[in-house]
């Protein structure tokens, strides 16, 4: 296997769902076993990072340490991302948000093989979309650690605003469905439907 560590964050509030994200079954798995399922075909180390872990203790999550934020103090995925990348031992990190019920296997492990050819000046290798980068489905490089605390150190909480200062390679995506995004009871209806 590549030297690869996953971080799969599950720590929003779901504040459009209207309950937690991370447990909602889709063809009766739940989110975040769900990607933690995918994630666990490229990398044997997968980090949750929440601040409930108490919550998913019950869900089948082989190969999965969690890593508890403050309850009482979240700040968001940037922030939540530092955190699991702090316990990172492996030159490249794969950020994962839960709600990501359309990513595959096959698409990962391609997407895994293509990492050798990053340039070695890039942070990062991330799909980009009209209103910027997707931050959440794509690879890191451990070595971004201390830029990341910098700009959080100095009140920053856009990834937009981290990655716009640093070189990042374009991730090629054949079929945009694979990052549907599931944020909202319609989101799930749909998938059901189709
Ligand atoms: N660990 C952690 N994860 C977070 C935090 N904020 C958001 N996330 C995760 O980041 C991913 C994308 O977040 P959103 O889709 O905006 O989810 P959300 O914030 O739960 O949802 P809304 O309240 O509806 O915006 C999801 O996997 C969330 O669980 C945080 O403070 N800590
Ligand atoms: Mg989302």
């Amino acid at each position: 296997m590549i030297n690869l560590t996953a971080i799969v964050l599950a720590g929003g509030k779901s504040s459009r769902m209207g309950e937690d994200k991370a447990l909602i079954p889709i063809q009766g798995i739940p989110l975040l076993p769900r990607i933690c399922n995918v994630a666990k075909s490229c990398t044997d180390t997968i980090y949750i990072v929440t601040p409930w872990p108490e919550r998913y203790q019950h869900l089948p999550l082989p190969r999965c340490e969690f890593i508890q934020e403050n309850p009482s103090d979240t700040q968001g995925p940037l922030v939540g991302f530092a955190q699991g990348l702090e316990k990172v031992k492996t030159e490249w990190v794969l950020l994962l948000a839960c709600d990501l019920p359309n990513l595959r296997v096959e698409v990962l492990q391609d997407w895994v093989k293509r990492l050798d050819s990053v340039e070695e000046e890039n942070i990062a290798y991330l799909v980009k979309n009209p209103q910027g980068w997707e931050p959440l489905c794509g690879f890191y490089r451990s070595r971004c650690l201390p830029l990341l605390l910098d700009f959080i150190n100095q009140g920053g909480r856009s990834f937009q605003k981290w990655l716009k200062q640093y070189p990042v390679k374009v991730l090629p995506l054949s079929e945009p469905d694979i990052l549907f995004n599931c944020n909202t009871p319609e989101d799930v209806q749909q998938l059901l439907v189709n």
